[in-house]
């Protein structure tokens, strides 16, 4: 097992920059997400580390090994890393048996061993009784468990996702999700997995990478994106919350009750701003006091186990909140914001 490193990475496509200065190093074993919008350059990444595409300029390098750089480029073949897309590719002619074989057949593997190796994989995956069946006889999530079996049978290092979930539905994602986490406890592979979703990110991923038009916007633990996110995007992108304006600040620190009703007081009558996140569980609703603030019920939606509560301030901003009961549209009520986390302004 060795460390992944992509250093200083660069991808251009017709003179158009696609991936911008890239740096990541990714720990064997290691669980990481590639998280971001439609066209941040996800799958182009995923495809430079597969060998499908050379780099503009950077190295990719796997332990000692030099995969990538401007000089260099071994072929996909030669990484022997493991590779599951959005779209199964199963063969619809042979077998799952033969499916998650096929990559053996192609090293020239003995058949005894052969037949180990795809056992072993079924079972990860949980398939072993449907070893006979031709992919037209499975669900999606069957079918993208035999690709997940074919990923794993070479027992690579390294195995590359691409959206694997993206076409199958709530209840099937979450039993993959499931399956993957297996995968990875039983395997110790290192996974690079590209999605845009992010709970999905969120709870597989040991790290993530965020990124916006190329770059990298964070890089971190999912409970430290979520908990001390670097800008107003990244904000608004992982997690919920609310984004509020504020009177100046320094960004990039936690923000406590008396320090942030005071910021917001403060904000109205002042003309430079920072914005400061609130989580929806740090805004408790209480009696009038020292430090209440004074709010309007804007909307209240049911979600099952709660409700979801918009809520305006005296100066138009809105808040969101949860509660267990509903609550009065136009209702007025006092709120203290128990803590805040301070923002840079997005670049
Ligand atoms: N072969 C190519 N030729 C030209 N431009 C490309 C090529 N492949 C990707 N791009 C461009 O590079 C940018 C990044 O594309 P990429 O597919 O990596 O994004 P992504 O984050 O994976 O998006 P999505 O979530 O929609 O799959 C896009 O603007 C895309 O149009």
């Amino acid at each position: 097992m060795a460390r992944l490193v992509l250093d200083n990475i660069h991808k251009s496509f017709h003179g158009e920059s696609v991936v911008k200065g890239l740096n990541l190093t990714i720990e064997p074993g290691e669980f990481v997400a590639l998280l971001g919008p439609s066209g941040c350059g996800k799958s182009t990444i995923l495809r430079m580390l597969a060998g499908f595409e050379p780099v503009s300029d950077g190295k990719i390098l796997h332990g000692d090994i030099c995969l990538s750089s401007s000089k260099q480029h071994v072929s996909t073949e030669d990484r022997n890393f493991g590779m599951v897309f959005q779209s199964y590719a199963l063969w619809p002619h042979m077998s799952v048996k033969d499916n998650v074989g096929y990559p053996l057949k192609v090293q020239k593997i003995k058949s005894d061993e052969r037949d180990r190796r795809i056992q072993e994989a079924l079972e990860i995956v949980q398939l072993e009784e449907y070893a006979g069946r031709l992919p037209a006889q499975l669900s999606g999530g069957q079918r993208q468990r035999v690709a997940l079996a074919r990923s794993l049978v070479t027992e690579p290092d390294v195995v590359l996702f691409d959206e694997p979930l993206a076409n199958l539905d709530r209840h099937l994602r979450a039993k993959m999700e499931e399956t993957f986490r297996a995968f990875h406890k039983r395997t110790g592979a290192t996974i690079v997995y590209v999605t845009h979703d992010q709970s999905e990110a969120m709870s597989l991923a040991d790290r993530i990478a965020v990124l916006k038009k190329g770059e990298l916007v964070q890089w971190g633990t999912p409970q430290a994106l979520y908990a001390t996110p670097k800008n107003t995007w990244l904000a608004n992108f992982i997690g919920r919350g609310s984004v509020l304006k504020v009177s100046e600040i320094a960004p990039q620190q936690y923000v406590n009750s008396t320090d942030l009703h005071d910021l917001i007081e403060r904000y109205s009558s002042e003309q430079v701003f920072s914005s400061v996140l609130v989580r929806p569980q740090d805004i408790n609703f209480v009696p009038i006091g020292d430090l209440s603030i004074v709010v309007t019920v804007n909307n209240c939606i049911f979600r099952g186990e709660r409700y979801d509560v918009e809520l305006t301030l005296e100066d138009g901003q809105k808040l969101l909140t949860y509660n267990d009961m509903p609550m009065t549209v136009n209702s007025q009520h006092h709120i203290r914001l128990e803590q805040a986390w301070s923002l840079e302004s997005e670049s």
